[in-house]
C-alpha cells in the first residue's frame, strides 16, 4: 500500500477546503492525512509509520538521525545519491557486521559499566536496528548492562544520566489527561506496554520517575529477546511521586518532588491510566506491571486481570521462571516437585508468586491444593509465617502458607528444625543466606537446591561462590542476577541466571500474535515448561536449571509458539483465521534486525543530467580504508 503513497504527492498540511479538496485529488493529490491511511496520522507518521517506511518523502539529513532509518555508513553509494545525503558522510562503505564488530570494540573499551549502559543508550538512540542487532547477538555480554544488575545503577543515577527522552512520564498533576499525554506518544500502532510506578525497582526500592529505566530495559529485552517490534512497545512510567527522602532532596532529581499519592486518588489515576490506554490503542493492548510495591502490585493484577490484557510479571513471570528451574532441577535430584520441602526467604510479590504456581505444578503431579501448601514453608521481615504469630500480618495469600508452629524469628533456626531441600529467596537482603545456613543445607542433602532470586547482585541472598563453597560444591545454585562462570575446586559451574527475562518476551509475543485478552496462570506453567525443555544434559553438567542467554532468543519463540497453539486448542485467540503453520506465522512477525534497503520500491537510478553531484566510485566492501 505504501509504495503507491510514496509515489503520490502529499501537501504540507492537511487541507480543509471542500472544493479545494475535490481540485487537489482529480490531480492525484493526497489531502488529508486520513486519505493516506484511514487514520489520523501527523505528517511524520506518513513517512515513518511503524514498519512501513516511505522513504521517498524523508530527505537528506534526517535519513543520519532518525534511529529508526539511519544505518550509519551502510548507505550505499546508490541511497546516498537518491536520499540527498550524499557527502554529508564520509566514503566509506561499512556493512552491518562491520559496524556489529566496532560496536563490541567500543562497549569492550569501557571499563564500568554505567559507561557501556550510556553508550548503548546512546547507540539506541542513533541507529534502532544496530542496537538491536548488537543486543540480540550478544546477550551474554549485554543483557547485563541493559537489563539487571546495571539498569539498577542506571535507575539509581537516572537524574544525573538523563540525556534524551524515551517512554512517556504521566504524572498525577495529568489526572484527568491521561488520554491527552498518551496521545502524544507518535506510534500510533502501539501493542505492549511496561508499565512501573517506581515504587519497588529491583530489590533497591523506591526511586520514582528513576525507575523508567526498567521499563525500558524490558522492552529493549521484548525486540532482542522475542523480536517484538521496537515500534509497538511504549514504557511509560506513572509519577505518583516517591517516599524516597535522599531523591526528594536531590537536586538531581526529574520526578515530581512529593510525597507518594496513596489511597483513592492514586487508585483513580491508575484506573484513568489503564482506560486511556484502551482508549488510544485497543482493548489487546498488552499491560505488563513491573516493580510495583507489592500492596499494589496484588490489588492491581486481581482488579484487572479478567478486565484488561494484563499482568504482573514480579508476580506471574518470577513465578513462572522460577518453576522453569524446579522442573529442570528434576533431572539432577531424581525428585519431583512435590517431593520437596520449601523454605521462602521473602514472602512478597515474587515469592508469593512462586509459592502460588508451584502449588500449581505440584497440583499437577497430583497433590491437593492443601497438601501441596503444606510443603511451602514461609519466612518474611517478621519471621516464620505462623499462624499465631504475635508480629505480622498475614495478608493476602500469606495466610494460605502460615504454619501452625510457634513463631520463629531465626532463618538458621528454622532450616535446621524443618530441613529444606529447596531454600529460595525473593527478599532483597543481600547475604541473608549465611555461610551457616548454607551449611545446614548441605548437612541434610545431597544436592541442596538454592535459589537467591533477588537483584540487582548485591541484593542475592548469597552469592554463587559462597553457596558452592559452603555446600561443598553440591548445591544447585540459581541467581536474579547473573554470576559467571564460577571453578569451585577445579570444577566449574555456569549457573542459570533465574530471571522472569526467560518467560516475559516469550509469553508477550505469544499473546500479541493470538489476540489473548486476558492472560491466564496456565500460561505461565506452559512457559515455565518450555524453559525445562531447553535445558540440555551439558547445561545440567555445569550446575545450570537454564538454557545459555545465548540461546534465550529460541526459547522465547518457543514458549511463544505453544502459547499460540494453546490459545487456540482452547478457543482464546482472537486473531482469526487460525494460521495453519505456527511457526511460519511467528516468524513472519517479526523484526528483521537487518538493514533493508532504503530505495523507495519506485526509484530507479537517476539519468546524468539530473544528477546535480558528481557520483562517487562505488567502494569495494571489503575494501581496506
Ligand atoms: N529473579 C527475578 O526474576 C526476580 C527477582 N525479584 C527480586 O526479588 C526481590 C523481592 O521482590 P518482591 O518480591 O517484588 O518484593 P516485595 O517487597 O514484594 O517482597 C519482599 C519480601 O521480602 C521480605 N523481607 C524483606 N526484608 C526481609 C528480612 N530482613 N527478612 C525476611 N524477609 C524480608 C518482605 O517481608 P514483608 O512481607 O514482611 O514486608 C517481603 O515479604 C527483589 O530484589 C527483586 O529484584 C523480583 C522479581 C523477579
Ligand atoms: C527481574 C525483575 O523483574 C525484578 O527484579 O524486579
Ligand atoms: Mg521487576
Amino acid at each position: 500500500m505504501f509504495s503507491s503513497i510514496s509515489r503520490t504527492l502529499i501537501s504540507n498540511k492537511p487541507c480543509r477546503s471542500p472544493t479545494l479538496m475535490k481540485i487537489y485529488k482529480s490531480r492525484g493529490v493526497l489531502c488529508t492525512t486520513q486519505d493516506i491511511i484511514g487514520q489520523e496520522l501527523s505528517k511524520r507518521e506518513m513517512h515513518i509509520r511503524g514498519d512501513i517506511i516511505a522513504p521517498s518523502h524523508i530527505m537528506g539529513i534526517d535519513h543520519l538521525r532518525d534511529p529508526r532509518l539511519n544505518k550509519g555508513l551502510a548507505f550505499t553509494l546508490e541511497e546516498r545519491q537518491a536520499l540527498g545525503i550524499h557527502g554529508l558522510q564520509p566514503a566509506r562503505y561499512k556493512s552491518q557486521e562491520e559496524q556489529l564488530e566496532l560496536c563490541r570494540i567500543s562497549v569492550l573499551r569501557y571499563q564500568e559499566d554505567l559507561n557501556k549502559y550510556l553508550y548503548l543508550t546512546e547507540l539506541h538512540d542513533r541507529n534502532e536496528k544496530l542496537f538491536f542487532r548488537l543486543l540480540s547477538e550478544n546477550v551474554e555480554l549485554l543483557m547485563p548492562i541493559v537489563y539487571t544488575p546495571t539498569v539498577g545503577l542506571a535507575c539509581q543515577k537516572f537524574g544525573l544520566i538523563y540525556r534524551r527522552p524515551r517512554g512517556l512520564f504521566i504524572t498525577i498533576n495529568d489526572r484527568g489527561h491521561c488520554y491527552d499525554v498518551i496521545k502524544n506518544w507518535p506510534e500510533s500502532d502501539v501493542r505492549a506496554i511496561v508499565v512501573t510506578d517506581g515504587e519497588r525497582i529491583l530489590g533497591l526500592g523506591d526511586l520514582g520517575a528513576c525507575g523508567m529505566g526498567i521499563p525500558v530495559g524490558k522492552l529493549a529485552l521484548y525486540t532482542a529477546l522475542a523480536g517484538i517490534k521496537p515500534h509497538l512497545c511504549l514504557p511509560i512510567t506513572l509519577d505518583v511521586g516517591t517516599n524516597n527522602q535522599n531523591l526528594l532532596e536531590d537536586p538531581l532529581y526529574v520526578g515530581l518532588r512529593q510525597k507518594r499519592i496513596t489511597g483513592a486518588e492514586y487508585d483513580e489515576f491508575i484506573d484513568e491510566f489503564m482506560e486511556a490506554v484502551v482508549k488510544r490503542y485497543g482493548q489487546n493492548t498488552l499491560i505488563q506491571f513491573e516493580d510495583f510495591g507489592n500492596h499494589n502490585a496484588f490489588r492491581f493484577l486481581d482488579k484487572f486481570r479478567h478486565r484488561y490484557c494484563t499482568f504482573n510479571d514480579d508476580i506471574q513471570g518470577t513465578a513462572s521462571v522460577a518453576v522453569a528451574g524446579l522442573l529442570a532441577s528434576k533431572r539432577l535430584t531424581n525428585k519431583k516437585i512435590s517431593d520437596h520441602n520449601f523454605l521462602f526467604f521473602g514472602a512478597g510479590e515474587a515469592a508469593i508468586g512462586i509459592a502460588d504456581l508451584t502449588v500449581k505444578a505440584m497440583q499437577q503431579e497430583g497433590l491437593t491444593v492443601r497438601e501441596a501448601r503444606d510443603k511451602i514453608w514461609m519466612f518474611d521481615i517478621d519471621g516464620l509465617l505462623a499462624q499465631d504469630r504475635p508480629e505480622g500480618r498475614l495478608e493476602g495469600h500469606k495466610a494460605f502458607y502460615a504454619k501452625n508452629h510457634a513463631p520463629e524469628k531465626s532463618l538458621i533456626n528454622l532450616v535446621q528444625e524443618i530441613k529444606p531441600s529447596v531454600m529460595i529467596g525473593a527478599s532483597a537482603c543481600g547475604g541473608a543466606f549465611t555461610p551457616e545456613v548454607l551449611k545446614a543445607m548441605a548437612s541434610f542433602n545431597d544436592k541442596p537446591v538454592v535459589f537467591a532470586l533477588s537483584n540487582p547482585t548485591h541484593k542475592a541472598e548469597c552469592t554463587a561462590d559462597d553457596c558452592y563453597k559452603y555446600t561443598e560444591g553440591r548445591a544447585i545454585f540459581t541467581s536474579g542476577s547473573p554470576f559467571g562462570e564460577i571453578n569451585y575446586n577445579g570444577k566449574i559451574f555456569r549457573p542459570g541466571q533465574g530471571n522472569n527475562a526467560y518467560i516475559f518476551p516469550g509469553v508477550a509475543l505469544g499473546v500479541l500474535l493470538t489476540g489473548i485478552h486476558h492472560i491466564s496462570e496456565e500460561l505461565f506453567l506452559i512457559a515455565a515448561q518450555c524453559v525445562a525443555d531447553t535445558v540440555t544434559d551439558e547445561n545440567l553438567s555445569y550446575g545450570s536449571l537454564y538454557p545459555p542467554l545465548s540461546t534465550i532468543r529460541e526459547c522465547s519463540l518457543y514458549i511463544a509458539s505453544k502459547i499460540c497453539q494453546h490459545a487456540y486448542d482452547k478457543g482464546i485467540a482472537s486473531v482469526y483465521p487460525e494460521p495453519v503453520d505456527k511457526k511460519a506465522f511467528i516468524q513472519g512477525n517479526l523484526y528483521n534486525f537487518n538493514y533493508e534497503s532504503s530505495l523507495p520500491n519506485s526509484w530507479s537510478w537517476p539519468k546524468a543530467p539530473e544528477v546535480k553531484t558528481r557520483p562517487l566510485e562505488p567502494v569495494t566492501l571489503t575494501g581496506k580504508l
